[in-house]
């Protein structure tokens, strides 16, 4: 579909994207796991927390500052790691970063990216966290993990609900794999010679994300052989990203975690949980003061950011949009996904009464009656809401 003028919202950026994108690409991006419940879910639910606005208050003057692991931020809307950003443009997670600089809040960057950690990071830019996968080669993280700490990333983010890829259809039917012509930069290292496909390009003898992934990911992985482990080899915060439950949370807080992210990868590992939002308040409350909680999944509009930030959350992360963006016109683009989340975060904050990100709190949204979506036979097309 073509518009006069720039997408006005994230659902125009997503079909101008959909209209660009390779096919294969496009699928790698939009997919979720098996059925894509959960996918589907992440956006659907918000719909059912109504928000319960406060009128008459001085809106002149509003305020997005925050802060997150004690830093100023301009904003709590952040970027959630992606793989492979230079699917969607050349200047892949490069023009990303400009545009999260531009912006002023995090950016989280994937293990998995398309340009080496050393060259993300923008002069003047917001806090950036680095994401990390912990393969059997303990080496091969560890030496990520260091190079990160050097090059300036404040926190690590170990992603924890990945020990194997989930099953995306899609993916599976394309046999999804990089392409020739991208490579996974982090991975350009001697000590990856022995994990095939990791450099991504010609070196990914036609084996799926999914197969490299398992092959070579840590199964063994535990809050007891895992966190520790982190711990003594870095004086980076650890957040743990992937926490669904409050007794993963607390097990968070028992490893010394500086914070936990909500988020079930975009609904494309474990298909069938909870939709984030509805699984942040039990997150919330199990953290109490002990550790910052911060959220992902399926935020299309300011107005969810502003839900998940009233239901406890400090800082509110999106992934597919910035990659609409960036599909859309590189830098620019992925700076008007997130101008467009900015300003509608603004509008909500303005027409609900809140003029600072600390005044936005469980009393603005009504919780929901729980009200489950009923899928059409054999499709992810949700038909009924019961
Ligand atoms: C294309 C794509 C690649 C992703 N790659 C990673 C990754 O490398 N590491 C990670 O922890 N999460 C990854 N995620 C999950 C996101 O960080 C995030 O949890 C989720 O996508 C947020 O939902 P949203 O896409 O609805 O905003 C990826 C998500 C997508 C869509
Ligand atoms: C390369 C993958 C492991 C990146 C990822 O986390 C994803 O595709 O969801």
């Amino acid at each position: 579909m073509e518009y006069a003028s720039d997408p006005v919202c994230i659902s125009d950026l997503e079909r101008v994207a959909k209209g660009i994108m390779p096919s294969g690409a496009w699928a790698y991006y939009d997919s979720g796991a098996n059925d894509e419940q959960t996918k589907h879910e992440n956006t659907l639910a918000f719909n059912n927390y109504r928000l319960h606005p406060r009128m008459l208050r001085d809106v002149s003057t509003i305020s997005t500052e925050t802060t997150i692991l004690g830093q100023r931020a301009r904003t709590p809307l952040g970027v959630a790691p992606c793989a492979m950003h230079k699917l969607a443009h050349p200047e892949g997670e490069l023009a990303t970063s400009r545009a999260a600089a531009a912006t002023g809040g995090i950016m989280i960057l994937s293990t998995y990216s398309t340009t080496a950690l050393e060259k993300v990071i923008q002069p003047g830019g917001p806090q950036y966290w680095m994401q990390l996968y912990v393969y059997q080669q303990r080496s091969v993280s560890e030496r990520l993990v260091r190079r990160a700490e050097s090059a300036g990333f404040k926190a690590i983010v170990l992603t924890i609900d990945a020990p194997v890829l989930g099953r995306r259809l899609v993916d599976a039917r394309n046999r999804f794999a990089p392409p020739p012509h991208l490579r996974l930069e982090n991975f350009l290292q001697t000590e990856v010679a022995s994990m095939p496909g990791y450099e991504g390009g010609e070196d990914a003898h036609g084996e799926t994300f999914g197969e490299t992934f398992g092959a070579n990911g840590d199964q063994s992985l535990s809050w007891e052989n895992g966190i520790p482990w982190l711990r003594s080899i870095t004086s980076l915060p650890i957040i743990a990203k992937g926490v669904m439950t409050a007794e993963d949370t607390r097990l968070a807080i028992q490893h010394g975690c500086a914070g936990v992210i909500v988020s079930n990868h975009g609904g494309r590992q474990l298909d069938g949980t909870l939709a984030t939002i509805d699984a942040l308040p039990q997150v919330v409350e199990a953290a109490g003061d002990k550790l910052e909680v911060y959220f992902d999944g399926g935020v299309r509009r300011g107005s969810d950011v502003f839900k998940a930030l009233a239901l406890g959350a400090r800082a509110v992360f999106v992934a597919r949009p910035v990659l609409w963006g960036l599909a859309y016109k590189g830098e620019k683009g992925a700076k008007l996904a997130l101008d467009i989340l900015q300003s509608e975060l603004e509008l909500t904050m303005m027409l609900s009464g809140t003029r600072r990100i600390e005044e936005i709190d469980q009393s603005y949204v009504y919780q929901p009656v729980a009200r489950w979506v009923r899928y059409a036979a054999g499709t992810n097309k949700p038909v009924a809401k019961l």
